[in-house]
């Protein structure tokens, strides 16, 4: 089983103090930074790009950079986000034209590889790439902004992609994205997640180090 990872969204930091944020949120807890890149055609909205990466990685950030790439297309940012320090890099199949061919670029980049699904896709679109694959990443908000709702039906999702992932025998990743919060994280657990991102639920808190602990300790509960 793979150990549980809480990953907050920087997209509800206060990027006037990013850095900072940063900081406090890894010391409060974190595992990982999730890093969102739109691109206002791929989604409608617009936010940051390598150098922001990279200006993380000079701040002094040392823990895992998973990029979520909302960008259409995809390859050509690829190897600036490899050279800006990302750890893991994902992306939307429907943003690319090869989406083998994307993952394999990305492991060639040396980061690792993840795909990701919008409430709408199919699960079936991990067939014959699955294997090569270092995470999936399930949306479970339409992707574009924090602040949403968790979307239901990404618990059976979670269920069915589980069962691929444990069928496989390999160690993938299975993360989820949008409305994930401290007094849902269990039945998402327990669903099959190992892998949290979570914006505002984090951010929006008085106490980072107090919400990743319940986070953590509901999720501790189901796995
Ligand atoms: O990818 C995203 C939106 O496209 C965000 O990571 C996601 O929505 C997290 O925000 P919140 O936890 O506030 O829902």
């Amino acid at each position: 089983m793979q150990s549980t990872v809480i990953a907050p969204s920087i997209l509800s930091a206060n990027f006037a103090r990013l850095g900072e944020e940063v900081d406090n949120v890894l010391k409060a807890g974190a595992d990982w930074v999730h890093f969102d890149v739109m691109d206002n055609h791929y989604v409608p909205n617009l936010t940051i790009g390598p150098m922001v990466c990279e200006a993380l990685r000079k701040h002094g950030v040392t823990a895992p950079i998973d990029v979520h790439l909302m960008v259409e297309p995809v390859d050509r940012i690829v190897p600036d986000f490899a050279k800006a320090g990302a750890s893991l890099i994902s992306f939307h199949p429907e943003a690319s034209a090869h989406v083998h061919r994307t993952v394999q670029l990305i492991k060639a980049s040396g980061c690792q590889a993840g795909l990701v699904l919008n409430p709408a896709t199919p699960v079936e679109v991990l067939d014959y790439v699955l294997e090569d694959l270092d995470l999936v990443l399930l949306m479970s908000v339409n992707p574009g902004f924090g602040g949403q709702s968790f979307i239901p039906s990404a618990l059976d999702k979670l269920r069915r992609v589980r069962g691929m992932i444990d069928r496989s025998g390999k160690a993938i990743r299975l993360e989820i994205d949008g409305g994930v919060k401290a007094d849902n994280i269990a039945d998402i657990a327990a669903a099959g997640a190992d892998t949290f991102v979570a914006g505002s639920a984090i951010f929006n808190a008085p106490d980072y180090a107090d919400v990743i602990a319940k986070m953590k300790a509901a999720v501790a509960g189901v796995r």
